[in-house]
């Protein structure tokens, strides 16, 4: 265990490094790792998927919530996540920090540990360290084809299904557990932070169905995405991308909502909200960060079985007069709302 007291100014950035790099995983089809100018890979599908996301505290995590161990985590999933939402498995990835120099050096190899965990079946093949005022991570991540076509947001079709894979709301629920003060994150080990709550840990370390994606792209998928802002949102880009209409079933997302219930109860009674259970169906509609996959099929495909993981949510229209749209149980719903950075 690393000095608590140790901070990011006491060591010089090579010293930093060495205490970094052991812990990233590494593997095959690398030819030249860290500790260069610049990473080597192999690709063997002479064409490889390429992706990056950042992560901004206080924008996408508090320190007060999330251990070191957590924003690598999620740092890794939210990058993971777009890969496998192009059908692609994730092979490598670089990773960026831009921390405060007060940073303790714990919180450093935390992260290196959660990165390291989730990473796989990606590797980290490099990255850069700069000081700044608050903590910055940017990844960008590769990922192989296996010869496939890449699955695009465009490819549904009136008649496919619309199907889902991984959880819906359960990340937003944690947020709002912790904003409210009905949740605390503290109650775990140091350093790995052991959220008592499902939902919260779901927050804190969202868990993607990433073998899901290239599932998906095998099994004839015709268009997917990553749902990060929200369903709605997110099946909206879909549906535009793909010029249809998307219909959500209510009765599918039942489960989704049920499940969410007593987390919506315990924000309700910390914030005096009458319209407590009402939070748990906006959760699953527009709740943000759980990196589930939502994916088109053909429907002799569903009548097949879907790939594992996933079920049927919806399904595929020719869009009405309004144009590409996304409806519920055949309705316009209330609001279509979700995560946007500049118009919150
Ligand atoms: N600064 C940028 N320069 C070029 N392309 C960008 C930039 N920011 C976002 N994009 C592209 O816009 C699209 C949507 O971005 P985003 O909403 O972040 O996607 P996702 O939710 O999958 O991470 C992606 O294809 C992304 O590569
Ligand atoms: C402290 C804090 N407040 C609010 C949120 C909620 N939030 C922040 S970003 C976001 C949407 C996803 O992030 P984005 O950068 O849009 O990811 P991308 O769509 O590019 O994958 C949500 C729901 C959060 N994660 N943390
Ligand atoms: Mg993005």
């Amino acid at each position: 265990m690393t000095d608590p007291t140790l901070r990011v100014r006491d060591l010089d950035e090579t010293e930093l490094l060495a205490r970094i790099v052991p812990l990233l995983p590494s593997g095959e089809g690398i030819d030249v790792g860290p500790g260069d100018d610049a990473a080597v890979v192999r690709a063997a599908d002479g064409r490889f998927v390429v992706t990056t996301d950042v992560l901004v505290e206080r924008r996408h995590f508090r320190r007060e919530w999330s251990t070191g161990y957590d924003v690598g985590h999620r740092a890794a999933v939210q990058n993971l996540a777009d890969v496998a939402a192009m059908g692609a498995r994730p092979t490598s990835m670089v990773v960026s920090l831009v921390m405060p120099d007060d940073l303790p050096v714990q919180w450093v190899t935390d992260f290196a540990r959660g990165l390291a965990d989730a990473a796989p079946p990606a590797v980290v093949v490099g990255g850069d360290l700069s000081g700044g005022d608050v903590v910055m991570v940017s990844v960008t991540v590769h990922g192989d084809l296996e010869g496939r076509a890449p699955v695009l947001r465009s490819g549904a079709r009136p008649g496919d299904v619309l199907a889902h894979a991984g959880t819906l709301g359960a990340s937003a629920a944690g947020l709002d557990l912790l904003t409210s003060g009905a949740a605390s994150p503290d109650d775990g080990a140091p350093g790995v932070s052991n959220a008592r709550s499902p939902f919260v840990a779901a927050f804190l370390r969202p868990d993607s169905p990433v073998a899901a994606g290239p599932a998906a792209a095998r099994a004839g998928a015709t268009a997917m995405l990553d749902v990060s802002d929200g369903l709605l949102r997110d099946a909206g880009r879909l549906a535009l991308a793909s010029g249809t209409d998307l219909d959500l079933s209510e009765g599918a997302l039942m489960l989704d909502v049920t499940a969410l219930v007593p987390a919506a109860v315990e924000v309700a009674m910390a914030t005096d909200d009458p319209d407590g259970a009402g939070r748990a169906r906006t959760w699953v509609l527009s709740g943000g960060e759980d990196h589930g996959l939502l994916a088109t099929f053909p429907a002799e495909v569903a009548d097949r079985g879907l790939p594992d993981g996933f079920r049927v949510i919806g399904d595929v229209r020719t869009p009405g007069a309004a144009g590409p749209r996304v409806l519920l149980d055949g309705e316009e719903p209330e609001a279509a709302t979700g995560w946007d950075h500049f118009r919150p």
